[in-house]
């Protein structure tokens, strides 16, 4: 390699880290999601492959912070500022992945030389990553799974116990495997991709992938779903010529699985932006829905069926957005509640004679979902829960109210699932 290959080379090590590190100020520092610090194009100047290895490297420190934070702690008198600490979370994360020592403590100790603020605390990057170095591997491996904040944490255990809530902490930690939902044959498509076919339906990938570049891509024979996301559309079941709302629909894997079984299908999302990704997803599986920017609250119509993936606290994805817990505190939960609330009171109102609902949430908190089922059936007389059935529903799924609940500890053998809940409503 030649002196100046060396040196890109560098640069582009150096670059990856240091956004990284702007990332987690980003969410440790702004309470800022991953999602939208990157979406603001942070990452924008870096070529496709730092910038996926800046989302990576961001994305594992904050999906193993409390062991770096308990490593860390041992070495440092006081805590030091932000931007020095995520240096060191991140040089930390990767001593622990195997990272050769001095690449790391180089890099961390230019990140830190490199900012007017924090270029006098580079010895102390120095010493402490040296100390940490020296203690890998078996000083990270003996350090518990990590937990989630109490924030959310005790209602969690509140609600499910504290053994269900270590193996939802085993599963955050242990990330998520890649579901695709096909557009065709999911026997098919598991052979193509060398996957698995799930009892739900959904095709299961092993290992890091590149979505993109995977065969079918292009041509729009699949979509990134998570196996969990995929079962709302299952139980609400739409058929070819339905008319279907999908109310709160964007980015859309929910209208595509609706508008690939035929069905007639509205997407409405508040969200300009987000709907542009959703159109995007349409396009490249040749798909069809009417796409409105609207407020669900004002839209009007009769549907004979609708899906309500209403806003929620999305505690059931961490295993994908480690980010959650720590950019946020539980003080939104509660507005959502209200507007879960009032968007499933208005679906109701827009089912036409003989329709069915399915109301879901991506949350493990139960005020978002058993209770919501509750509340709504206390206010409106006639209206009934519809067992779920079908091979893709496990018995043990269902709930008291007649629901189905999804859980990251569920399938640990088979790489867990995402938080879910979901209830299929009709009235007498
Ligand atoms: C859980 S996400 C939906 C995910 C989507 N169903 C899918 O499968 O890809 C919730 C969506 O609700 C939208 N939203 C929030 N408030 C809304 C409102 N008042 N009316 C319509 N959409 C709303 C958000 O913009 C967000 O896209």
């Amino acid at each position: 390699m030649s002196q100046s290959e060396d040196q890109s080379e560098k640069r582009i090590a150096v670059d990856a880290r240091t956004r990284a590190v702007d990332l987690l100020d980003l969410v440790l520092g702004e309470g800022r999601l991953l999602s939208d610090a990157i979406g603001s194009g942070l990452l924008e100047r870096l070529a496709p492959d730092e910038r996926a290895r800046a989302q990576r490297l961001a994305t594992e420190t904050l999906r193993a912070l409390e062991r770096t934070d308990r490593m860390l702690a041992r070495h440092l008198r006081k805590p030091p500022p932000l931007r020095i600490r995520n240096i060191l979370r991140l040089g930390t994360l990767e001593l622990a992945q195997g990272a050769a020592a001095h690449g790391v403590v180089n890099a961390s100790v230019g990140i830190a030389g490199a900012g007017k603020r924090t270029a006098q605390l580079k010895g102390l990057v120095n010493a402490v990553l040296r100390k940490v170095a020296a203690e890998m591997p078996e000083g990270w491996e003996k350090l518990r799974t990590p937990r989630l904040p109490n924030w959310l944490r005790k209602p969690l255990v509140a609600a499910w116990g504290a053994p269900a809530v270590s193996g939802m902490e085993d599963a955050h930690f242990a990330g998520a495997p890649l579901d695709l939902t096909p557009k065709g044959g999911a026997a098919e498509l598991a052979e193509r991709l060398g996957g698995e076919v799930l009892s739900t339906g959904s095709v299961r990938l092993r290992g890091t992938v590149q979505v993109s570049a995977l065969d079918g891509y292009e041509q729009g024979d699949w979509w990134v779903q998570d196996a969990a996301a995929a079962l709302p559309v299952k139980l609400l079941a739409p058929k070819p010529g339905e008319r279907v709302l999908d109310l709160c629909a964007a980015p859309g894997g929910k209208t595509l699985q609706a508008a690939a079984a035929g069905a007639d299908v509205v997407a409405v999302d508040l969200s300009a932006a987000r709907l542009v990704r959703l159109e995007e997803n349409l396009a490249r599986c040749h798909l069809s829905a009417q796409v409105v920017a609207e407020d669900g609250l004002s839209h009007t119509g009769k549907y004979d069926a609708i899906l309500l993936d209403a806003p929620c606290s999305a505690t059931g994805t961490i295993r994908r957005h480690p980010d959650l817990p720590h950019a946020r505190d539980g003080a939104e939960i509660a507005g959502l509640i209200d507007l879960q609330a009032a968007l499933l009171d208005h679906a109701l109102s827009l089912l036409a004679p003989g329709g069915r609902l399915v109301f879901c949430t991506c949350s493990l908190l139960p005020d978002e979902g058993e209770c919501q089922i509750d509340a709504a059936l206390l206010r409106h007389p006639g209206l009934r829960v519809v067992p779920a059935c079908g091979p893709e529903f496990e018995s043990a799924w269902t709930t008291e109210e007649g629901g189905v609940r999804l859980r990251p500890d569920f399938w640990p053998e088979r790489g867990g699932m995402d938080g879910f809940y979901m209830a299929l409503l009709a009235r007498d």
